[in-house]
């Protein structure tokens, strides 16, 4: 068949004919339904507040009744949120949509019109805090003295407010990983030594300069890389001007599955003794990660991560005992966004033997870490029009200025001085859950389900349950029946079990 153009296409589903091209083409688009006036569009699936749900308790037929975590409190919807930015890179977003390589190109192409428009607004850029193979895209830059780009940043912020006509800018940290930043008294230990120090230009992070102009500007500041961003300073300014911050670092793949099957392991008596978790990745963060300055950053807050779940059982391990975890990432371009974690975790068992757990998790990164960021963004704002009062204390309060209630979404959960730090991922899931309850009058999530565990039903809803359990006889065996029958169900003789009074 002789070409009637530059090119023949040798595809099975491309036939030249004599009169025409016959072409299978699948057309993708974007269902768009219309239910009424709303508009339903793409799903939000990976947000906890959009696509998990709670429980709300039984209905007439003793069934429970779930319903979309978002409809238990006023929240915000992800629709209304107004987005903005900065970036040391000066493409637009499409282009950078296209450099990421991280979403399939025909929705590429849907979003491309949508984004050409957007472009971020310039960045402080300090060589020395990120991975040198970063310089080549740091072309849009805020110069000047480090107060200079303080002041910059809180001009943005101010500009963004009033021009988009928003009610409120919640800034978070999606930029890359910094390394550490060394706490040094006088330096950055306090607010008034942290303000001294950017007016003097001595060492400061630009995420933590991002985290004090947030502050300053009344805007809660979340951190999503594992760098101490929120020096003891920062964290001082926060408390004194009454702004939430939070952190550390996305809790996306990995790390959250980590978090459930470590706590199923001990939670369940196993005893956890090796954990190896290597992943490698090809975007843009695991170039970054691949210098040790910034993998440093983020080794240790994913290493942190099971503290809570080994220190919570005594019987398991004795005072300083811990498991083998070892946490590596490597930098394999071809990749991409698609992370490959593979991980090996390693437990005793009675009898001398051992359990192995091998886990192979390919994880969209990216694609993970987004709805994370929509969660972080409609609970903190959610948080902020929370009060309270105590028998103690009756004067309203808020949340204190160190929002743990987010730790279900960051890898290494910042708390308030002195308290617990929580990993375990259901705990953290039950204290949001219960929190947000609470604020409507529910009760704690019990998970009892009494009403289905009763020899007798007809619990009356509320009423006290008075529960009594006859110790273990000392002398000798239980009496039994002449028929060797030692009672009802279970073995409880009828002379020993109290029947649990109901009143
Ligand atoms: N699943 C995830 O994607 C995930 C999970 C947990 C944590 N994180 C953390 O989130 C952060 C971003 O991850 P990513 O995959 O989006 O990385 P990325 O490299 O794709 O994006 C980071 C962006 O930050 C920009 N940047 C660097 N320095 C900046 C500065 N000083 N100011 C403004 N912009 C700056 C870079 O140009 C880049 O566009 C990293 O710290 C990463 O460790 C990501
Ligand atoms: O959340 P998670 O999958 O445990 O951890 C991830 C790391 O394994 C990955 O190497 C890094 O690039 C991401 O930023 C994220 O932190």
């Amino acid at each position: 068949m002789e070409a009637t153009a530059d090119f023949v296409v040798e595809s099975p589903d491309v036939v030249y004919g004599p009169d025409a091209i016959e072409a299978q083409y699948e057309y993708r688009t974007t269902c768009v339904s219309r239910e009424g006036s709303v508009l339903k569009e793409a799903n939000y699936y990976g947000s906890l507040t959009q696509a998990g749900t709670v429980s709300l308790g039984l209905d007439a037929d003793g069934q429970e009744v779930f319903v979309p975590f978002s409809a238990l409190l006023p929240m915000v919807a992800p629709d209304d949120l107004v987005f903005d930015g900065w970036d040391i890179s000066s493409l637009n977003l499409a282009e950078a949509m296209r450099r990421a390589q991280v979403l399939d190109w025909e929705l590429q192409e849907q979003l491309w019109p949508h984004l050409e428009a957007l472009r971020p607004r310039p960045s402080v850029y300090i060589p020395e805090f990120i991975a040198a193979n970063q310089s080549a895209r740091a072309d849009n830059l805020i110069l000047g003295t480090r107060a200079q780009q303080l002041e910059q940043i809180r001009r943005d912020i101010r500009d963004f407010r009033s021009s988009a006509g928003l009610d409120k800018v919640i800034v978070l940290w999606t930029a890359n990983t910094e390394r550490f930043c060394e706490v040094v008294p006088g330096l950055n230990d306090t607010a008034e030594n942290l303000l001294r120090t950017i007016q003097l230009g001595l060492e400061v992070s630009p995420s933590t300069l991002f985290a004090v102009a947030s502050i300053l500007e009344g805007c809660a500041f979340l951190n999503g890389s594992p760098q101490n961003t929120l020096v003891p300073g920062a964290l001082e300014l926060a408390r004194q001007r009454r702004v939430f911050v939070g952190g550390d670092d996305f809790k996306s793949g990995q790390t959250k599955v980590k978090s459930v099957l470590v706590d199923f392991l001990i939670g369940s008596g196993l005893k956890t003794m090796s954990i190896v978790s290597y992943n490698h990745l090809g975007n843009n963060d695991g170039q970054n990660l691949s210098a040790p300055p910034q993998f440093r950053s983020k080794e240790v807050s994913k290493s942190s991560v099971v503290d809570d779940m080994v220190q919570s059982n005594p019987v398991l391990y004795a005072p300083g005992q811990e498991p083998d975890h070892c946490v590596v990432i490597k930098y394999v371009p071809y990749v991409g966004d698609s992370k490959r974690a593979l991980d090996e975790y390693t437990s005793e068992l009675m009898l001398g033997g051992t359990n192995t757990l091998v886990l192979h998790n390919t994880c969209e990164d990216s694609l993970l870490a987004a709805p994370i960021m929509l969660d972080l963004v409609l609970l903190t704002e959610l948080c902020q029009r929370v009060s309270f009062c105590t028998d103690a204390d009756p004067e309203p309060q808020g949340f204190h200025s160190v929002l743990s209630l987010l730790s279900f979404l960051f890898k290494a959960p910042l708390v308030p001085p002195g308290s617990p730090v929580v990993n375990a991922l259901f705990r953290q899931r039950s204290c949001i859950e219960n929190i947000l309850r609470a604020c409507v009058g529910l009760p704690p999530q019990n998970h009892m389900l009494l009403e289905h565990k009763m020899e007798r039903p007809g619990l009356k809803r509320g009423a006290p349950v008075v529960a009594s359990c006859p110790l273990p006889c000392k002398k000798g065996p239980a009496p039994t029946a002449p028929n060797g029958c030692t009672g009802d169900a279970n073995g409880h003789s009828q002379a020993e079990a109290p029947q649990m009074p109901t009143t």
